[in-house]
């Protein structure tokens, strides 16, 4: 089936704000299970949600898919994937095991927004995905954000928070500080500020030509 641009756009615009609703629900089913109140993440929800789109073509034993990594910039990650998998977690043993597609059911990923708003007690997933060898393997991710103006102190205090509230044993408790991540340096006087900064260093011919002045301080400035 073939689909035009619009048919596309209607699509993707429907398939996001399905995503947006369910992510919605699901972060609060989270806070149920942490023993907190429901609404207690809402008002860490962003309106910046990304779909991304991935091809990975068939490619020679052991070649890289997506290295192993932790998803950043937001709370979770709903990866769907076609039925090929590759999909790999890394599980608290230190082993990488299968996340394959099954049937009505979803993967959730954690991300390490929501790690540093739990103050650690909800730790991000570990993830990555072996390439195919024989067959073209797709899949759409669906990122759920945080707001872009959320403070470091505002992360800290919610971690504190959090942390105090949540019944789990001392040895599982972290501060905000103790995750590691880009987003959470002193530097940024908000996350959308990290977010901007990672853009602009990831990609420089477009954060040169968009951002010069902003290229140049970011390229500059050292993480803390
Ligand atoms: O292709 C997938 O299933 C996951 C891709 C992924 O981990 C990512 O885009 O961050
Ligand atoms: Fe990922």
């Amino acid at each position: 089936m073939s689909l035009g641009a619009k048919e596309v756009k209607a699509l993707v615009e429907e398939y996001m704000s399905a995503s947006a609703k369910l992510s919605n629900q699901f972060l609060q089913s989270v806070a149920e299970c942490l023993s907190l109140p429901p609404t207690t993440f809402d008002t860490y929800r962003g309106g910046m949600d990304r779909l991304k789109f991935i091809k990975y073509p068939p490619s020679p034993a052991d070649s890289q898919g997506v290295g192993p990594h932790k998803d950043s910039t937001g709370l979770f990650t709903f990866p769907s994937q076609d039925n090929t998998g590759g999909l790999q977690v890394l599980n608290k043993g230190g082993e990488w095991i299968d996340a394959p597609p099954i049937e009505g059911s979803l993967v959730v990923n954690i991300q390490q927004g929501f790690e540093a708003i739990t103050g650690g007690v909800c730790a991000a997933t570990t993830h990555r995905v072996i390439a195919p060898t024989s067959t073209t393997r797709y899949s759409i991710p669906f990122f759920m954000v945080v707001r872009l103006d959320l403070t470091l102190s505002q992360l800290r205090e919610s971690a504190k928070h959090i942390v105090e509230r949540v019944p789990v044993s001392d040895n599982t408790r972290k501060r905000a500080e103790d995750v590691p991540s880009d987003f959470l340096s002193e530097i940024f006087s908000c996350f959308g500020e990290a977010y901007l900064r990672n853009r602009v260093i990831s990609h420089p011919d477009v954060g040169k030509r968009w951002y010069p002045e902003l290229y140049e301080r970011y390229s500059r400035e050292v993480l803390k």
